[in-house]
């Protein structure tokens, strides 16, 4: 018996990427979750009761259903089609990783059905080819903090497991498309430039795994990559990491392509800063997530396996 004889789950976590500098490199996975409860039949059927996700096509035109059988295909395989349940408090296109959630979410599909026996490695290379950075679908497939660079047609990435920030996020009620959002950035970046842009890059990262938090916030703020573009979008984001910073926070960074602002405390202190945005800025969603260290997930729903 295999996993896909019954009705199984495709879980995945939302992520959030960059952190600052760490430009279409750096990832952290969240615990917000698409969910798929899967099994075969004999029509695509997709259906989801979550708001966000009603209006998306109900067969295999769904986005996840593409994905799955663009890469059975790509192994010479035709999926048999199946009945899928979609549920998921990732909101889209504000910056928490929707759409890498959902192409890990058909990848991990295509692998099941069509008994593809993918390594790990190879659907994080399938996943950064459609979504061109490794940020987003290697915090979703591998979970923890990853830092991965695609280069030459291979991904090299590491996932670490960090257990001492937890983050809050602000959320707005405007969405903001990853393809507007790479809009505003320049073409070209001069030698010097791109020194200083990646050394904040390397800084932050082993200022995060010393637990160096001062650091670590300084250098989400010099961001020379994205954010300093990005910021003409979010005309709320300068009132958001002022106010954060002056309550706990350590750093604050753009979240993805934003518009969401994801704030970085010490593990404990989330749940304060939480109430405190809450309070002051009433129009957007704020969230305590913490960092989800398991990646994707499929599992049986079948006793017997
Ligand atoms: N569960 C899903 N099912 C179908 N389509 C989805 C799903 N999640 C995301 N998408 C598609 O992805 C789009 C959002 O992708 P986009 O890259 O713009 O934002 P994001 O992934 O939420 O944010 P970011 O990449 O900045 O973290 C949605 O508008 C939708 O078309
Ligand atoms: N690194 C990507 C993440 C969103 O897909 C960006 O900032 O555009």
């Amino acid at each position: 018996m295999t996993l896909n004889d019954g009705k199984f789950v495709i879980k995945i976590p939302a992520s959030s990427a960059n952190l600052g500098p760490g430009f279409d490199s750096m990832g952290v996975a969240l615990d917000l979750y698409l969910e798929l409860e899967v099994e075969k039949s004999d029509e695509w059927k997709c259906l989801s009761t979550s708001p966000d996700l009603k209006d998306f096509p109900q067969d295999e035109n769904h986005f996840i259903c593409q994905i799955a059988i663009q890469t059975a295909a790509k192994y010479g395989r035709v999926l048999t089609p199946c009945n899928i349940n979609v549920a998921s408090d990732i909101p889209l296109a504000r910056g928490l990783g929707s759409s890498a959630s959902a192409i890990i979410a058909g990848i991990e599909l295509a692998d099941c059905i069509g008994e593809l026996g993918l390594t790990k490695e190879e659907k994080l290379l399938l996943a950064t080819e459609i979504e061109g950075h490794p940020d987003n679908v290697g915090a979703s497939l591998y979970g923890g903090l990853v830092i991965g660079s695609y280069q030459q047609g291979e991904v090299n990435i590491l996932s670490l497991s960090v257990n001492t920030f937890e983050t809050v996020a602000v959320i707005p009620q405007e969405s903001l498309l990853t393809k507007d959002s790479r809009g505003v950035l320049p073409t070209d970046f001069s030698y010097s430039e791109a020194i200083q842009a990646s050394s904040t890059a390397n800084v932050l990262v082993a200022a995060l795994l010393s637990q160096e938090w001062e650091m670590a916030g300084k250098m989400m703020e010099r961001d020379l990559f994205h954010q300093p573009y990005r910021k003409q979008l979010i005309p709320f984001y300068d009132d958001i990491e002022n106010y954060a910073k002056a309550r706990g926070a350590f750093g604050v960074a753009l979240s993805g392509a934003g518009p969401t602002v994801l704030c970085f405390c010490e593990k404990g202190k989330g749940k304060a800063l939480e109430y405190e945005l809450e309070t002051a800025f009433p129009d957007m969603t704020i969230k305590l997530l913490n960092i989800d260290d398991k990646g994707s997930n499929v599992y049986s729903l079948n006793k017997c396996i």
